[in-house]
């Protein structure tokens, strides 16, 4: 979208009923009505790497379903994410659900042809298997990124029955394929058991810092913001959220749930403490819907979403303004 265009934003819900007509994130145009988008929203209905309960697979349509009460004035940050920029929906990439290497092939393929209209991405899985393949997408186009992993788990771990591409392992993957920049990781919200106390020495070694869920607890969600802020400074940034970072009272959708977790009004408030963070792209994962009650889980990631996408679209507003002024 040219400086010049309006961004076309969401239908009108004082106009046609919300639950009229079928989701897209927010309500918002599909990508192949705009042609090209700032923010590309995208789908990721794979689950073919989860190591407990499955269903993560259907995670991306939950959103939606979820989103459609979003409203297009975001006060927390105040803005309003559609109209500052072009975001839109881009559907489902195509997976197979029998092969995971094609299917983490495939995820890397679709990326680097949205990265590559200029579109940041808003990914909604799917299984945390798929941060993999968007990291190498991402880094790619901006070299090693710093990352955020919002998570109960390291998701560092080695293998599964021998498998290198699971939802445990991605990250030990990107680290290992020199796509992470090892001076800016973080995982927020970790807690529950380990395999052993070696599980935290190798995330250690990998170069990752941690914010357990009562670290959050104790010191709040503005001191915990500012600190990551600090650590990630203006690198380029990916953000990848597991929903069940979140409490399993907040988040009870989703396939490996853990005790103990940050309430969705924690997270949402550390993301808002990020808006400055050069944000290039990020994916909300591990929504399994089979397992939730009353939409609390895609509620909780359809407004995660809405604030990483708000933070996007008031960078890519900033930067175009920027621009002009030259
Ligand atoms: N990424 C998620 N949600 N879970 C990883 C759990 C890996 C395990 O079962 O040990
Ligand atoms: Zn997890
Ligand atoms: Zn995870």
């Amino acid at each position: 979208m040219s400086s010049n265009e309006t961004p076309r934003g969401p239908v009108d819900s004082s106009r046609i009923p919300r639950y009229a007509g079928p989701a897209t994130f927010a309500r918002l145009p599909r990508l192949d009505e705009v042609g090209t988008a700032d923010v590309a929203v995208v789908g990721v209905p794979f689950d073919s790497g989860v190591s407990y309960r499955p269903g993560a697979r259907f995670g991306g349509n939950a959103i939606r379903e979820a989103s459609r009460l979003l409203r297009p004035y975001n006060p927390a940050q105040d803005a309003s994410p559609f109209a500052l920029a072009q975001v839109a929906d881009g559907g489902d990439i195509a997976v197979n659900p029998f092969n995971i290497n094609e299917a983490v092939e495939t995820v890397e393929a679709a990326a680097d042809e949205l990265l590559g209209t200029g579109a940041r991405l808003m990914t909604l899985g799917g299984d945390h298997t798929i941060a993999l393949p968007l990291l190498r997408s991402v880094a790619k186009k901006h070299g090693p990124v710093a990352l955020l992993h919002f998570d109960a788990h390291l998701d560092t771990w080695d293998t599964y029955f021998g498998a290198e591409y699971t939802h445990g392992t991605p990250f030990r993957r990107a680290v290992e394929e020199g796509i992470l920049d090892t001076e800016a990781l973080s995982h927020v919200g970790t807690r529950g058991p380990l395999y052993g106390k070696q599980d935290l020495t190798d995330d250690e070694k990998m170069g990752f810092g941690i914010v357990t869920s009562a670290d959050i607890y104790r010191r709040g969600a503005d001191e915990v913001a500012d600190q990551l802020r600090q650590r990630i400074g203006d690198r380029p940034l990916y953000i990848s959220i597991d929903i069940d970072c979140l409490d399993p009272a907040h988040a009870p959708g989703t396939g490996t749930p853990e005790a103990g977790g940050m309430t969705s009004r924690e997270l949402l408030e550390i993301l808002r403490g990020l808006a400055s963070c050069n944000l290039v792209s990020a994916d909300v994962v591990e929504v399994a819907p089979a397992y939730d009650h009353a939409e609390i889980t895609s509620v909780a990631a359809s407004h995660t979403a809405y604030e990483l996408t708000t933070i996007m679209s008031r960078q890519i507003a900033a930067a175009r303004k920027g621009a002009e002024a030259k």
